[in-house]
């Protein structure tokens, strides 16, 4: 007798593969309760003797069970639908140049991205190189000009390092560049900017540090001599000489590479980089620099409400060198704009070679021989600075130079991208960066470049975050308010440790007191009142070791007074209470203050601030969503 096998069961699919299964998978089986000479037939198909009871009870129970299935189906096609709406969560970098938003993202990527960072990691090995030629390069030509100057004031004479020598004329016009001689002042003239690369940490002047509110200065004081004694004599001789000649290929190296890796590789030049701050325009500087979206400023300065502007340049110059399109928010761009995701990160943006590599003409040909080429290149980059490896340690090392750079308050190993230290390292044939060395790598922000990450555990899985860096140098930040008006957080970079700095594209500033402004801007934007607004007091390890180095901070901040200690502890604590006060004072609405203390080339460290930073954002943006 054939068996009479009823409705095939959906439930039994269900049930044998963990439950909580999708029908389309249970359909895609055969089913075996159909199949006598399936093994589990005996087990699903009706008994052979079964009343009209049973049939009715066993249907109904099938029914229940296929009516449960198709309920779980339901919920499962409406949660990978709410998945797919989910709106993604958009955080904004802000902060003035060198305040550390790069690595902060960069630490974004090495904790919640780390395949793109692997992938990533070879294209960093350039930026590393050019940060080293840059370090190299400069010392070679402090050194150029101090031969000179020795060499113009008398015959070296023979024996010991140091000799007494009358005062050179750098003391008397100090710069923030600690560089300033006349042959320095013709070089800025020719090249029509800084002679130095402000992204070297320097002091308000070189041989004679004096206030920035005060404008004085103070008598000259050089390691090992008293206030106010003359400059002794650096004794260079044939080995000074013989390094400068054959350290001479890394120019062309650093060309090279500045060439390869575009704009972001260049320093602001302070002519151009901007009009000089006032509290009318603390995102200021040129507007028209850049072509940004069309206006969106509302209540912002008047140097923001001029953007859109179409007499500016219509693109961004990318890592890669090549001009890419102006990165536009999809809500605001223009009929004939165009923009690019800069989400490839650094090794795309590496791996493509002017001309042809990056040219949207450019054929499969063209872009196959570009990067030959651009490997070509690589190859002998490294080649050059693998041999050019023991004369840089020889120059780094060399007692004279460090005397030099000494006088020249020039502290190179506090400034972004230093990797002298490293030399043995990195300098050989088949250098590869380690995580440490991407983080501490320098290579300024052009426009704004977006970033996506997408979380796959936990709570947060199928949460799509966008991150935008941008440029923090004046001339750039006219960029940044066509992105205030739908950010979910921002998270404001103040690097602490600058207090005795001024700006490299405006030696009048200050560098902390362009961070209070900016702060004041950013709370006080009406666009961005209900912004949640996270403030990283940054660079604490720097400033740590020049509080214990024995620089004042009460000298650049007069209001922190003299009875406070001049640790860590009571400078952040003052500071904390003044960002705090700013932020009470100038928000439109009442704000939470969130803070915190961070040295983001820690990367243990700010993987745990990140985490709460992370889950913070969260919250407040899933509060939004519900309310
Ligand atoms: N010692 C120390 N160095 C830091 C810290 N944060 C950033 N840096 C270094 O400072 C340099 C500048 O940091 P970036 O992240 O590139 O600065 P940015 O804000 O993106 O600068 P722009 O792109 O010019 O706007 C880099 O070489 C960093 O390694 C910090 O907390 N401590
Ligand atoms: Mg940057």
């Amino acid at each position: 007798m054939a068996r009479t096998v009823t409705s095939p069961t959906t439930s039994f699919t269900s049930s044998f593969l963990g439950g909580g299964t999708t029908s389309h998978t249970s359909t895609a089986l055969p089913n075996p309760a159909t199949n006598p000479d399936d093994p589990f037939y005996a087990f699903l198909a009706p008994p052979p003797d079964e009343t009209p009871e049973q049939r009715a009870a066993r249907e109904k129970k099938e029914a229940d069970a296929r009516k449960v299935n198709d309920e779980i189906d339901e919920m499962l096609k409406a949660e990978r639908a709410a998945l797919k709406k989910k709106k993604a969560v958009k955080v904004l970098l802000l902060g003035q140049s060198e305040s550390g938003k790069s690595t902060t993202l960069k630490n974004f990527q090495l904790t919640y991205a780390r395949k793109a960072w692997q992938e990533e990691r070879s294209a960093w090995r350039a930026v590393v190189q050019l940060n080293l030629c840059r370090s190299t390069n400069l010392i070679l030509d402090i050194l150029t000009e101090e031969m000179a100057f020795e060499g113009a004031l008398s015959t070296p004479s023979p024996g010991g390092l140091i000799a007494n020598t009358p005062v050179p004329p750098t003391t008397s016009a100090p710069s923030s560049t600690g560089l300033h001689t006349p042959e320095i002042e013709e070089l800025e003239q020719h090249s029509g900017g800084s002679y130095a690369s402000p992204s070297y940490t320097t002091p308000n002047s070189p041989r004679t540090p004096r206030s920035p509110h005060s404008g004085g200065t103070t008598s000259v004081t050089t390691p090992g001599s008293p206030p106010g004694a003359p400059l002794p004599k650096l004794l260079f001789d044939d080995k000074h000489r013989l390094l400068k000649l054959r350290l001479g290929p890394l120019r062309r190296v650093q060309r090279d590479l500045e060439v390869r890796l575009g704009a972001g590789a260049e320093e602001p030049i302070p002519a151009l980089a901007g009009a000089a701050m006032t509290e009318a325009a603390p995102f200021g500087g040129s507007a028209s620099a850049l072509a940004g979206p069309s206006s969106s400023a509302g209540a912002l300065p008047a140097a923001m409400s001029t953007l859109g502007s179409s007499s500016a340049i219509t693109g961004n110059v990318q890592a890669n060198g090549s001009v890419t399109p102006y990165f536009v928010p999809p809500s605001r761009r223009g009929p004939q704009e165009f923009y690019v995701r800069s989400s490839t990160g650094w090794k795309a943006a590496l791996e493509r070679l002017r001309p042809a590599g990056s040219g949207r003409s450019s054929t499969e040909r063209e872009r196959e021989d570009a990067k030959n080429r651009s490997e070509r290149e690589a190859e002998e980059t490294t080649r050059v600075i693998a041999e050019c490896r023991e004369d840089i340690g020889a120059l780094w090392n060399d007692e004279v130079v460090k005397t030099m750079l000494a006088r020249r308050r020039l502290r190179l190993e506090e400034g972004g991208g230093f990797f002298l230290n490293d030399i043995d390292r990195i300098a050989v044939p088949n250098y590869e960066p380690s995580d440490d060395d991407i983080v501490r790598a320098r290579l300024r922000t052009m426009g704004v470049q977006e970033y996506r990450f997408m979380f796959e555990k936990g709570m947060e899985s199928g949460q799509e975050w966008l991150m935008y860096d941008v440029g923090g140098t004046r001339s750039l930040r006219a960029a940044w308010p066509p992105f205030f008006d739908d950010m979910n957080a921002i998270i404001f970079l103040a690097p602490i440790s600058c207090f005795d700095e001024k700006l490299a594209e405006d030696r009048r500033v200050n560098r902390l007191e362009d961070s209070f402004l900016l702060w004041k801007a950013v709370c006080a934007n009406k666009l961005l009142r209900k912004t949640m607004l996270i403030l990283f007091l940054n660079k604490c390890d720097l400033l740590e070791r020049k509080l214990n180095a024995g620089v004042e901070f009460k000298h650049y901040v007069p209001s922190f007074g003299g009875e406070r200690k001049n640790d860590v502890a009571s400078v952040t604590k003052y500071l904390k209470q003044k960002f705090r006060d700013m932020s009470k004072q100038h928000s439109p609405q009442p704000r939470s203050f969130f803070v915190h203390l961070t040295s983001v080339i820690d990367t243990k460290a700010t993987a745990i601030t990140l985490t709460a930073v992370r889950e913070g954002i969260l919250r407040d943006h899933l509060r939004a969503r519900m309310f």
